[in-house]
Order: structure tokens, then sequence, then C-alpha cells
């Protein structure tokens, strides 16, 4: 059978190139495309993944503001550093960075981000948006994911998705987007009895539970097409990608898979959301 490794690489830099016109068209015009991500703490991945945001949107010409709160601060202190990124006409995407430390309220800071700001598909609105199937900015993992399915022209219509994971910005919404492209959706979860039985439906599996190497080679239909979301420590996937690798028609790797295409999207949502500001 022929085998495809889904290249993230080449769809994140496909996205890019043609961001890189409008983002100089909106310079031109006095608009600098502005994104602004907020650290709380230390997590040493997490400052990785903020750093490779930044970098990504300075190659392209977006301005990228960076915003570290220490570890111990309370939820009402970093809602008032969203709000003041919200009030701030020069930026144009907010992004919080995924997970904040445990004594504070991540749905309420979500929540206080300006959805217009929303390039991360973090709030409910954009969440409720994205499922309706009218959304601006689906979270974007899950656009990433769609954004390969479309780069190599896999059919998702009519077609058994399984999607293991229901996380607010990765599980739910990329079910959501399946749905709206009339795939036939299942969502799995820690609580899902016979995984396995379910996987063997699947021609789509998507793989967003953050357990490394969780999904076998032979749980899967021969020829399914797998994504790998997972972003476990030392860049190991959720999928066990040597048996998976073997059964899969297509698969994407970890890393060079749907990372590159999640910084990808977040720039092009940043983009669009700098361009409304022109109208
Ligand atoms: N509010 C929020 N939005 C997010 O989108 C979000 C988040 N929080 N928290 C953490 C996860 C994780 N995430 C990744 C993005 C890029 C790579 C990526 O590009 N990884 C490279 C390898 C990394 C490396 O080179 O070190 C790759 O897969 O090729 C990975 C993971 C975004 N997330």
């Amino acid at each position: 059978m022929n085998k495809l490794i889904l290249d993230g690489k080449a769809v994140a830099q496909e996205i890019k190139s043609n961001l890189k016109k409008r983002v100089e068209s909106l310079t031109e015009k006095g608009i600098v495309p502005c994104l602004a991500t907020i650290l709380v703490g230390d997590n040493p991945s997490s400052e990785t993944y903020v750093r490779m945001k930044g970098n990504a949107c300075e190659k392209i010409g977006i301005k990228s503001i960076r915003i570290q709160l220490p570890k111990d601060i309370q939820t009402e202190e970093l809602i008032d550093a969203i709000q003041e990124l919200n009030n701030d006409d020069a930026v144009h995407g907010i992004l919080l960075q995924h997970p904040v430390p445990s004594h504070i309220d991540e749905r309420k800071a979500f929540e206080a981000i300006n959805l217009k700001k929303d390039v991360d598909g973090v709030t409910s609105a954009g969440y409720g948006q994205t499922a309706l199937g009218f959304g601006e900015y689906p979270s974007c993992t899950p656009a990433a994911i769609l954004n390969i399915l479309k780069y190599y022209q896999i059919t998702i219509e009519g077609k058994q998705a399984v999607v293991v994971g229901r996380s607010p910005i990765l599980g739910k919404p990329v079910s959501a987007l399946l749905l709206n492209e009339n795939a036939t959706v299942t969502t799995c979860h820690s609580k899902t009895a016979n995984l396995p039985d379910i996987l063997k439906q699947a021609d789509i599996v998507v793989a967003a539970i953050g357990k490394p190497k969780f999904i076998q080679g032979d749980w899967l239909k021969d020829g399914c097409i797998v994504l790998d979301a997972g972003y476990n420590k030392g860049n190991i996937g959720d999928v066990d990608y040597e048996s998976c690798y073997n059964v899969a028609s297509a698969i994407t790797p970890v890393p060079g898979g749907v990372g590159p295409v999640t910084i990808a999207t977040l720039l092009k949502h940043t983009v669009d959301s700098a361009e409304k500001t022109l109208t």
C-alpha cells in the first residue's frame, strides 16, 4: 500500500507564504499585524511553544508582544492583563497559553478575551460559532488538522472520523469541524468503553488525548488516515508511530506534522483579524 507522510512543514510553508503579501500590504497601510501571547509561570515546554509562536510571527512581519506573568498571580490579575490587551488597538490577536497554573480559573480567563481578538478560538463564543459553522477563528490545532486534510485533498465527507479526546480547544472543536465537513464523527475519551473496537471503524483518526504513544496500530483499520495532535514531553505524539504507520495510508509525524500547521494557522488568524480593522 502507498504510504503518505503528511508533511506539516510543507502545509505550514504554503500558509505562511500566502500571508507574506498580506502582511506587507497591511504594513504599507500603517497596520502592523500584532499577536500578544500571555504565558503564566515558567513551564519550560510552554516557554518553548510561546517562543516558537513569537519567532514565527516575526519571520513574516507580524509583531509579537510577549506578556510573562508570575506563576502565583490570581485569576483577576490575569484578567486585568487580558483587558489591557483587549483595549489596545494595536493588538489584533491574544493567545493565553494553556495550561495555566491550577489555582487560576483558566475558563474565566479565556472568556475575558475579546471575541474579535480570539484568534486562538478559546472563548465559548468562538467555540459556539465554530460548532455552528460560521466561526471566524476555530482553535488553531483543530483548524490545522483540517488544513492538512485539505492540502492533501483528502475527502472528509461521508467518512467515519473518530476523535480521541474532548478538550475544549482540541477534541471538541475538531469534532465540530469534521462534522461541519459532513464526516460521521465519534468523539472518544478516557471513559469510552472498547476504544479499539470504535477505532477499527475509523477512516480518519484524530489523536488528541495527551498520552504518549497511546494509540496502537492493531486498533486501526487498514488504510485509515491518522492525525496525531499529541505534544507530549520530548516531542512524543499520542500515536504509536511505528505500529500505526504500518496500517495507515497516511499519517502525520511528530514533530513535523500538526504542530507547525498550528502555528501557521495562528499567524493566519492574526492577519485575518488585522485586516478586519481596515473596514
Ligand atoms: N492557548 C493555547 N493554544 C495553543 O494552540 C496551544 C496551547 N495553548 N498550549 C499548548 C499547545 C501545544 N501547541 C503546539 C504548537 C506547536 C507545536 C510545534 O510546532 N511542535 C513542533 C516541535 C516542537 C519543537 O521543535 O520543539 C513540531 O511538532 O514539529 C507543538 C505544540 C499549541 N498549543
